[in-house]
This record gives structure tokens, sequence and C-alpha cells, in this order.
């Protein structure tokens, strides 16, 4: 199947690109390289193609899909991800994750492209009493970035029941590791995200600061579900192949949770972490992060019943391949 992946040199839609490969997929990238690697196309060799251009640009997105006239689903991931910029900056955010996707999506239509996965998120759900959520949870994002997704989702949603349009929206829970042949990984060297800093620490022999220590869980630390993102580039696999007979099942916009279905806190993914180095991180104690929220893990009963899939790899797996990556960064992006 030839699948036209928005976002294509970023950190999951690269790593989504890499899977298909594997699987005898052929990838065909559209990133503006804003937050992208051009590294992460043509460069690796392997049969990719990245265009360089905006999703809503209607010129570029027609002439993909002119010269490529077999792409068959799209895999949308282009988005800006950063939730404090999207607080500081929210029309950027919804334009970016809300207006283009839909200029992108009229483009598709008039093309006759009917499958479109989306990359949605977690962090729209409200956690219930016990952290676990499910797709029929009620979304109550909490800030511009999950808004613009749950948006997204929806406008999708209505969009699915006038036009031939088919929709499988992926919902995120937090991914970490990288491609295990260490190809593509986070772009940025030191994401402010739990395990980024555990790295930096880690690295630059300084403590960790745990930001809240008196939420209502086992530890008073945060719970968060951190899955593989070489699980998930397997998920995206799957849905594609099986997508014509999901939306049979389940209508034309079923919604999917990609989790591993375990929950685990800050303090045991430190735990986890001086495990894998076999050191003893130290551990600051500082009080809650402006904006976080207490957090969830997914079950995976629809995943595993849509898709035929669960999450494979551990959490020390993803914290190895996410140090491998660290190391091996500079070398793959010339830095
Ligand atoms: N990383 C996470 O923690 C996480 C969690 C849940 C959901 N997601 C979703 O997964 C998707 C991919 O996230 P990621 O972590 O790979 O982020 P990323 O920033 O690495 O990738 C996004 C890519 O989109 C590109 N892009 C942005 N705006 C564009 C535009 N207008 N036209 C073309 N390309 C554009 C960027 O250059 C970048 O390469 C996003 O939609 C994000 O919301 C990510
Ligand atoms: O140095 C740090 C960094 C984080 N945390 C805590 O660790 C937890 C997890 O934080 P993080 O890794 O940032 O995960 P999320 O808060 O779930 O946010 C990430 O995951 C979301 C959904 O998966 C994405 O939408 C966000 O953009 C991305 O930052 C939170 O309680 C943080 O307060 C610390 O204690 N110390």
């Amino acid at each position: 199947m030839k699948v036209l992946i928005t976002g294509g040199a970023g950190f999951i839609g690269s790593t989504v690109a890499t899977r298909l490969l594997q699987e005898g997929d052929v990838p065909v990238l559209l990133d503006d390289l804003s937050r992208g690697r051009a590294e992460f196309g043509d460069p690796l060799g392997d049969g990719r193609v990245l265009y360089r251009g905006d999703i809503a640009d209607e010129a570029l997105v027609e002439r993909i899909l002119t010269e490529h006239p077999d792409i068959e689903a799209v895999v949308h991931c282009a988005a800006r991800i950063v939730v404090p910029e999207s607080v500081a900056d929210p029309l950027t955010y919804y334009r970016t994750n809300v207006a283009k996707p839909l200029t992108l999506v009229r483009t598709l239509l008039r093309h006759g492209v009917r499958r479109f996965l989306f990359s949605s998120t977690a962090a729209l759900y409200e956690p219930g009493e016990d952290f676990t959520v499910t797709e029929e949870s009620a979304p109550n994002p909490t800030n511009p970035y999950a808004r613009s997704k749950l948006m997204l989702e929806q406008a999708l949603a209505d969009i699915t029941a006038a036009e031939p349009l088919r929709v499988l929206s992926l919902r995120y829970f937090n991914p970490v590791g990288a491609d295990p042949e260490l190809r593509t990984g986070l772009q940025d060297p030191y994401p402010s995200h739990a395990l980024g800093r555990l790295i930096q620490a880690h690295e630059k022999h300084e403590p960790y600061v745990l930001m809240g220590t008196d939420w209502p869980t086992r530890d008073g630390s945060t719970v968060r579900d951190y899955i593989h993102v070489w699980d998930l580039a397997e998920a995206h696999a799957a849905a594609l192949h099986r997508f014509d007979a999901i939306v049979a099942e389940e209508g034309p916009h079923p919604v999917i949770n990609l989790g591993t279905g375990r929950g685990t806190t800050v303090r045991e993914l430190v735990a986890a972490f001086d495990e894998v180095t076999g050191g003893t991180l130290e551990v600051v104690e500082a009080p809650r992060r402006e904006g976080d929220v207490i957090g969830c893990y997914t079950r995976v009963d629809k995943a595993e019943r849509l898709l035929g899939w669960r999450a494979a790899k551990t959490l020390r797996e993803g914290i190895a391949d996410s140090l491998a990556w660290a190391a091996k960064r500079p070398s793959v992006l010339g830095e």
C-alpha cells in the first residue's frame, strides 16, 4: 500500500514510515520541516520520498497525488505539539491543528483518497477514579493543544457523515524510545518531557527534578502510560491493513487508544531509568508543574480486538532505546 504521511519527517511520522517500509508498504512524506528533519527523509536511502511543504498548500498536495495516483491512505501526523506553546500562541495551534488539516482533507476528497488515520492524543481525556480510560471515557481537554486535537476529531466525524471520507482516530498515550535500529528518533536533544529530562540529568550529572509529589496516587507522583514508539508504529501498519474491515464493523469514524494498558508513576519511571543505566539519579522534589494533570492509562481491549495488536516492548526497552538514540542523534542529524 502506498501511504502519504504528513509530518513524516517528525518523530512519530518518520518511525511509522520505517515500520511501513519493513512491512512492504511505500511511504510518501509531506513535511514543512518546521520541526521535522530532512535527514529523516530521502537521505535514509530506503525508498521513502520527502516532499517539503505545508499540508494546506493545495497545489503541492495536488502535485503529490498526481505524481503518486496509487496513494491509498493518509497518516496525518503533522501538527504543533507543545502544550505550553499552545497556551502562549493558540492561534497558530488552531490554524495548524484544525484549519490546515481541513484544507488537506478537501484536497484528498477531490482526489478520491478516503482512508485517513489521525494522530490524536490521550491528553484530551479526563481520567476516571482508577486512572484508567477507554475510548468511551468523557473527553475534557484542559489546554489549547488538546482542544485542537479534539476539535479536529469532531470535525472529521461530521465530515465522515456527509462525505465518503473514513477516519480512524488513534489516541496516543506517551511515546518513548526510538526506531530500534536508530535511523530516527526525537529531533530535540533535550525534550522537556519526563524521560527527556531524565536523560539530560544522567548525561550532565545533574539532579532530576520531580515535579509534584502530593497527587492522590500510590506514591504521590503522576501516572502515565508510556508506549514504545516502535509498537505505536506497528499499530499504524495494522490499522492501515485492516482499515476497511474496521470501518465496516465500527462505522465511518472509529477511535482507538494506543497505549500499553499499564500505568507508571514518575517515581516508577525514575526507578526503571536507574535500573537501565545501573546508576542512581539524585532526585530533587519540587511543586507540581503548572497545568499538570494526574494522568491516566488505557484499557487495551478495543485496540486488541480491532487491530489484533498489543504493545510488546517494555518500558525498560523504551528507556534503553531513548538513551541509545540520544547518543547517536548528533551523528544522524549531522550536528
Ligand atoms: N509525541 C507525543 O508525545 C505525542 C502524543 C500524542 C499525540 N501526538 C501526535 O502525534 C503527531 C506527531 O507527533 P510527533 O511527536 O512526531 O511531533 P513532531 O513535531 O516530531 O512531528 C510533527 C511534524 O509535523 C510537521 N509539521 C508541522 N506543521 C506542518 C504543516 N503545516 N505542514 C507540514 N508539516 C508540518 C513538523 O515539521 C514535524 O516534522 C502529532 O499530531 C501529535 O499531536 C504526539
Ligand atoms: O522534568 C520533569 C518532567 C516531567 N515531570 C513530570 O512527569 C509527568 C509526565 O510529564 P510529560 O513527560 O511531560 O508527559 P505529559 O504531561 O503527559 O505530556 C506529554 O504527553 C502528552 C500526551 O501524550 C503530549 O500531549 C504532551 O505534549 C507531552 O509533553 C508530569 O507529571 C510532569 O510533571 C517531572 O516530574 N519532571
